[in-house]
């Protein structure tokens, strides 16, 4: 892909300068998309407006090619996306033969407690056990502090998330802090919310986890297990309902197989469903698309508005980034925008780690709890550390 170069906003413009310059990093098995420093932002709009938003963009900002960035989970807040001064294309991100052992010294601090997490369960199948809440699903997530003696070098973190090429690595520059601090997303998706090229839409959700084992025949029974699973099974469902629901009015044809099909990462087992569709208006952006769908119930729940309460009272954490969506569009409309989990949010020496599980009737407070420990395996083994924050081995 080529240089571009971007003009400074006009005056009185929506416009603004988006003002940091470390690189957006999207790289996946297809190829590494990289875009350095910062041309023009777009102006704070929450995931309702973006579609009309992103077209005026496109229209002011004649030389821009690409926007890229971040939803945030809560629709209501706003998303941060803007154009890089320059994008370049390149091959996956390599293997490397051998990964140094990390430093002793950091510190793991559970937010919440496991045991808080545990109750938080337990109060939501309180939730979703009585009809008068109407609630099928909800997704409740925990989070990990982690503290580095040093500063955390997010290339080598990447560089170890890349190892896993069933994934896609992303790094999405975010706004300072307001301690003026930088802070980067950091993660290693394996769901995609939608890719976009001309008339053709994917979605390829996942719910229901199971952890995987080093030992062969111990891999096998999980994934043998989670397929069979009733609740997982009903769990799955709901995400696949809820993406045909919205994608339905944009296609002239969508389909999906009749039941879910396992997906691996080098750390999880999931329920995994590619849906494909032919769109009405090949012209319909990736942005509009993906504002709709999101947040799907593999990371908010079912009804959506009813589920977000019940995160709003069960969680006491802002989820900011996580369990948005990152990815890129360009002027045609097109694009790939991957859910934001299995990832952590990075400032300095820190590392907020995030991990959800979908909660339905039949989950169980002790198992949700496993289930989030394994999903935060994928980071921790990049940083090198157990959840407790023990060094560990290199993988
Ligand atoms: C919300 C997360 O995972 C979602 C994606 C796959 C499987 C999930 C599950 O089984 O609960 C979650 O819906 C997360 O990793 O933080």
């Amino acid at each position: 892909m080529a240089s571009v170069a971007m003009r400074q906003p006009a005056e009185g413009s929506d416009i603004e300068n988006a003002g940091f310059a470390a690189p957006f990093v999207f790289s996946g098995a297809g190829g590494t998309l990289v875009g350095h420093g910062a041309g023009c932002s777009l102006a704070p709009t929450a995931a309702g407006s973006l579609a009309a938003a992103v077209e005026v963009f496109w229209k002011e900002q004649r030389h821009a090619t690409l926007l890229v960035g971040a939803l945030p989970f809560d629709r209501t807040a706003a998303a941060h996306l803007y154009a890089p001064e320059s994008v370049s294309a390149a091959a996956p991100i390599g293997k490397v033969r051998s990964l140094p052992r990390a430093a002793g010294g950091w510190t793991s601090i559970a937010e919440p407690p496991a045991a808080t997490y545990a109750d938080s369960v337990a109060r939501a199948l309180a939730l979703l056990n009585d009809e008068a809440a109407a609630l099928r699903k909800v997704v409740l997530a925990r989070s990990l502090l982690v503290t580095a003696p040093h500063a955390i070098d997010l290339d080598a973190v990447l560089t170890r998330l890349a190892q896993d090429s069933t994934i896609t690595t992303y790094a999405v520059p975010l706004p300072a802090a307001a301690s003026g601090a930088p802070r980067t997303l950091v993660g290693a998706s394996p769901e995609l919310l939608v890719d976009k090229r001309g008339g053709t839409v994917r979605s390829a959700p996942l719910a229901g986890s199971a952890r995987r084992h080093a030992d062969a025949a111990a891999d096998r029974a999980s994934a043998d297990g989670l397929l069979h699973s009733e609740k997982d099974l009903r769990e799955h469902a709901f995400v696949v309902e809820a993406i045909l629901d919205t994608l339905t009015p944009y296609c002239r044809a969508l389909s999906a197989p009749e039941g879910p099909s396992l997906v691996s990462t080098a750390s999880m087992w999931h329920l995994g469903t590619a849906i494909d569709g032919e769109l009405k208006d090949p012209a319909v952006s990736v942005v509009e698309l993906a504002a709709a769908l999101h947040p799907t119930p593999a990371v908010c729940g079912l009804p959506r508005a009813t589920a977000r309460e019940a995160i709003a009272t069960l969680e006491d954490f802002d989820r900011g980034f996580y369990a948005g969506a990152v990815g890129w569009a360009d002027r045609a409309g097109d694009g790939r925008w991957m859910v934001a989990i299995r990832c952590a949010e990075f400032s300095g020496a820190t590392a907020r780690l995030y991990a959800g599980a979908g909660i339905v009737p039949g989950s169980d407070p002790e198992s949700e709890v496993a289930e989030t420990s394994a999903k935060f395996a994928a980071l921790l083994a990049a940083l090198g550390i157990d959840e407790a924050g023990r060094t560990q081995e290199p993988r």
